[in-house]
């Protein structure tokens, strides 16, 4: 059912500071920073040979990343993202052995464009897990 790791997502108190550590320290290729008013995040991706990884910044007043950065004040590691075939299939295949979507169970459009879900980490070994369609 899941298939490739699209993303490991990390949730930064300072945008600024983390693109220098992964664009400086680690060599790395960032993205321009975006906005996305409808998850209440600013993203940059940071493009690995196998995978990116996502720098999470809160956008606006009530970003479901803030209580997060509350309890992890340097930031952390907040959520991994794997890519599925078939979204609507999967959440149904998932929610019918017990899992709970986040919010709507319409998937929204994810900073690639796709749609995107995500899982109750309670129910997932503690870690938020995202689906996106492939
Ligand atoms: C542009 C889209 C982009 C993309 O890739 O396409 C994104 O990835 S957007 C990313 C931001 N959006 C989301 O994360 C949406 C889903 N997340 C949520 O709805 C919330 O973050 C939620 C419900 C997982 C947690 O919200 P909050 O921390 O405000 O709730 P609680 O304090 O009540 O936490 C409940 C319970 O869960 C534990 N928790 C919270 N966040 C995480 C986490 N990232 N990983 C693991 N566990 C987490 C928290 O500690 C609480 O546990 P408890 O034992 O009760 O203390
Ligand atoms: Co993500």
């Amino acid at each position: 059912m899941i298939g490739r790791l699209n993303h490991v997502a990390i949730a930064v108190p300072d945008l600024g500071a983390a693109v220098a550590t992964y664009r400086d320290t680690l060599g790395a290729q960032v993205s321009p920073a975006e906005d996305q008013p409808d998850h209440g995040v600013t993203t940059v991706f940071v493009d690995l040979p196998n995978t990116k990884i996502e720098l999470l910044h809160p956008l606006g007043d009530n970003s479901p990343i803030a209580k997060f950065l509350e309890r992890n004040p340097a930031g952390g590691i907040h959520h991994v993202c794997y890519e599925v075939d078939d979204i609507a299939a999967a959440r149904d295949r998932m929610v019918a052995q017990g899992a709970r979507i986040l919010g709507p169970a319409e998937p929204k459009i994810g900073a690639h464009g796709k749609p995107v879900l995500f899982l109750h980490p309670k129910d997932m070994c503690g870690t938020l897990v995202e689906l996106e369609q492939a």
